[in-house]
């Protein structure tokens, strides 16, 4: 049986189409599939052509070549109202939506079903306010849309789309601006989303922690190269990463899925209490050591709790420590000695 996709790609040329019959063309030969129940994060470098691409996904400027199916069917055989009842688009740009209430905002998601001028019936109504809920805004709903903080508008064009009640959600960078717990909050909600009602959730994102923490599944966007598509773990551990920051002079490091300007090459090994196993080890990314596992003829730390930490030297000498900071300035007597 023939799988159905939320979004298809085959062979889709993206670009752009310049004046004199030239072309200009941002990525090639896109075989892209994008699963219901799942939050795809679109990842690439300044110019890569995340917008390029949900631009084409979406309809909004014409792919140089290929196929794109949505749930199956060619995007072209779309007609505008069609799709608004299959594809829930937030862009990042500040909405024009400031002089109309949040619940405004949210009920123009019901257009495709009353169409512009229509009436909201009792349903719609139940609809726009379980959207405000999931989205968590539902407190916000009588406020103007320029009264809110962009966290708070970012959840209210969340809550637009799910009134829309497509199976496919597209949004450029919506963790873009937001604090840390906002940006949490926000991937937590679209997952859930995803999960709870199977939609399609793809966002480009320049948020690489937070997506390979949240994402379902990665594209990893790069000019020249196929997309590397997949989950963050199968992603790390093949070495895709490595490749993707390979240009720039920046290392990833698949032990600790963090970015660093030079890959650290002597390793200490560190074991014991997990919690504090993995903030030694991170002091020890940040002054330039690898954490391996614990082996003779190195440096190792037991940590047996945050504040006993015992150094284990390869001559067989011990020296008890009681915070990270104290392992940091051991690193530093020792840096000019071969550990
Ligand atoms: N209207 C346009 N005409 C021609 N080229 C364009 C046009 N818009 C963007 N480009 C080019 O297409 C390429 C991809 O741009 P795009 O905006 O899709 O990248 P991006 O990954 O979204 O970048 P960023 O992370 O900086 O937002 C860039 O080289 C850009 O200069």
């Amino acid at each position: 049986m023939t799988r159905i996709f939320a979004i298809e790609t085959k062979g889709l040329g993206i670009g752009y189409q310049l004046k004199g019959g030239k072309r200009k063309v941002v990525h090639d030969d896109l075989n892209l599939q994008l699963v219901p129940g799942e939050v795809t994060c679109l990842l690439g470098l300044n110019g890569a052509g995340k917008s390029t691409l949900l631009r084409t996904l979406c309809g909004f400027q014409p792919p140089l070549g290929g196929e794109i199916r949505l749930m199956g069917k060619p995007l072209s055989d779309y007609s505008q109202a069609n799709f608004s009842l299959t594809v829930g688009v937030v862009l990042t740009e500040k909405t024009n939506a400031g002089g109309i209430t949040v619940y405004e905002l949210v009920s123009l998601g019901r257009h495709p079903y009353t169409g512009f001028f229509g009436q909201l019936k009792k349903r719609d109504r139940e609809i726009i306010e379980q959207s405000l809920e999931a989205a968590g805004i539902a407190h916000k709903a009588n406020n103007y849309v320029s009264e809110l903080s962009d966290g708070e508008r970012q959840k209210a064009m969340i809550a637009k789309a799910l009134a829309q009640q497509c199976p496919i959600i597209l949004l450029d960078e919506p963790t873009a601006f937001l604090d840390v717990t906002s940006r949490i909050e926000t991937m937590v909600l679209l997952h859930r989303l995803a999960v709870d009602g199977q939609k399609a959730i793809l966002l480009s994102t320049h948020d690489l922690d937070l997506a390979i923490q949240m994402g379902d599944c990665l594209w990893l966007q790069e000019k020249g190269r196929p997309m590397a598509c997949g989950t963050p773990e199968d992603l790390i551990m093949s070495g895709a990463f490595e490749s993707f920051f390979d240009k720039e002079g920046i290392v990833f490091d698949p032990a600790t899925g963090k970015l660093n300007t030079e890959a650290p090459t002597s390793a200490i090994g560190v074991e014991g209490d997990f919690l504090t196993s993995y903030w030694v080890g991170n002091a020890l990314v940040r002054n330039g050591y690898r954490p391996s596992p614990v082996k003779e003829g190195q440096l190792n730390i037991t940590c047996k709790s945050p504040h006993e930490l015992v150094a284990a030297f390869p001559d067989g000498r011990r020296e008890k420590l009681r915070t990270v900071a104290e392992l940091v300035s051991l690193i530093g007597v020792l840096r000019c000695v071969d550990i």
